[in-house]
């Protein structure tokens, strides 16, 4: 599992894999992510104190020790490193001015000793000349991939099992920023990640367009009419939905966590019987022969995804921004809260591009008296969903009519919070550029 996080090796864009089949980076799991903050007793830094579950911690902590480990082969021991309970041998190192440099160059220091971690290891930029690190949810081959390196050209993507993962990946330092989908053109919403938004305080940093080109993908040699099963993404399968009809492939159709995690199941498994709806890259990397190009049920299918970091970005009006905001309203506002809310931004001729309502969380459905609701009969109760709505509009939030805007809505919430102010992804749409590595801006 250590090569889950073994960073610098298989960015998007550096060669990979000899062979088809063979995974090239195993997705992060949360189980990792959360061994490692509920066990710091088992640290990453001390090689001696290893459990049985050894390797799982390894793999989560693998970036930073394999940082330390490096630093630790650099790095001149001074003579307060030399503590009671430190397990070097002290007389094989001469201390020469208050460093060991005459006993590295005899090579007697042990080269895997621990060192103290700096302010610069943990510095939310990465260092000049090393790669940024980019969770995303998936595994080589998922479009999500594809977007973390259009966000981010030679970024080190980590595949990350769930968007939780990919979130706390981020909240942990394991990764530098997350890319994960948030709509696509055809599907709708990806509400998952809405919620997510809600529950993690990562800050939406910046916004990535993709264009979404599907294939049917089999094991070579297989034809259409041995198929008895398609498997994908179900944003993918509902997205090709049409066409998969249209092609006479009336067969069961499977939800799979990710596209190319579908293409690498049916290609580990030898499955002559199941096709698998994924990018052409994934094709290659799993050795799967394309059955048919462009599945899409619309040419233009295009999926969003936002940029997440743990700290927001400073915006700017010397390029279009968006801001993304999600509120609940006052008990008192009730259900016109929507409506005072878009008029805050009409007056301001603030234009919206995106509204989203999910479920409150904390309290899902209202209880009202119906007298008082106008229902103008018996007492009784009415009910009602109670929503959290996310709002996406085109303004900085360093512009004065934002700020106003902003002011007069916390007027009608309860709580009002600021997602991200990001530049919006000015990129044209093309349908053949999937895989363009075009950024949409500069880093953030
Ligand atoms: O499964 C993948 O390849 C993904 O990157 C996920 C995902 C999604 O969640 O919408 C991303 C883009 C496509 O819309 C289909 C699937």
């Amino acid at each position: 599992m250590a090569a889950i996080l073994t960073p610098a090796t298989t960015g998007p864009h550096s060669t990979r894999l000899a062979l088809p089949i063979a995974k090239p980076k195993l997705p992060l799991q949360r189980t990792h992510l959360v061994r490692c903050v509920h066990r710091p007793e088992i640290s990453p830094f001390f090689h001696g104190a290893v459990g049985a579950n050894r390797a799982d911690w390894q793999s989560a902590c693998a970036i930073l020790s394999s940082k330390v480990a490096t630093t630790s082969q650099n790095h001149q021991r001074t003579p307060q490193h030399h503590e009671a309970g430190d397990d070097t041998n002290h007389s094989l190192v001469p201390v020469v001015n208050g460093h060991g440099s005459a006993a590295a160059a005899l090579d007697l220091v042990p080269v895997q000793l621990p060192q103290p971690l700096t302010i610069a290891d943990l510095s939310p930029a990465p260092k000049h000349g090393s790669q940024l690190r980019v969770a995303y949810q998936g595994v080589p081959g998922a479009y999500s991939e594809a977007a973390a390196a259009k966000a981010y050209p030679n970024c080190d993507a980590i595949p990350c099992d769930q968007f939780e993962a990919a979130f706390q990946a981020v909240e942990l330092w394991v990764a530098d920023r997350a890319v994960l989908p948030v709509e696509n053109s055809l599907g709708g919403s990806i509400h998952r990640n809405y919620d997510l938004l809600l529950r993690h305080r990562l800050h939406i940093v910046g916004e990535v367009q993709l264009p979404v080109h599907h294939c049917l993908l089999a094991l070579p040699g297989v034809r259409k009419e041995q198929l008895t099963r398609v498997i994908s993404h179900p944003q993918a399968l509902s997205q090709c939905e049409h066409t998969l009809t249209a092609m006479g492939l009336n067969v069961a159709r499977e939800a799979f966590d990710d596209t190319a995690g579908a293409a690498e199941y049916v290609a580990l498994n030898g499955l002559q019987d199941t096709a698998a709806i994924a990018s052409a890259r994934a094709a290659e990397l799993y050795g799967m022969q394309v059955l048919a190009d462009g599945i899409q049920d619309d040419s233009g299918n295009v999926t969003r995804f936002v940029m997440l970091a743990r700290e927001p970005i400073v915006p700017r009006v010397d390029r279009p921004f968006k801001t993304s905001i999600v509120f609940a309203a006052h008990d008192s506002e009730g259900t016109s809260v929507l409506f005072k809310v878009l008029s805050a931004f009409a007056f301001r001729d603030i234009g919206l591009t995106k509204i989203e309502s999910r479920p409150h969380r904390q309290r899902p459905i209202r209880l009202e008296d119906e007298a008082s609701s106008g229902g103008g009969g018996a007492a009784g109760t009415a009910k009602h969903f109670e929503y959290t709505f996310y709002v996406d509009f085109q303004a900085s939030l360093a512009e004065r009519r934002a700020q106003n805007a902003l002011a007069e809505v916390q007027e009608f919430t309860s709580f009002l919070r600021v997602l991200g102010s990001y530049p919006m992804d000015m990129t044209p749409w093309s349908i053949t550029s999937s895989s363009s590595n075009s950024s949409p801006g500069s880093q953030q």
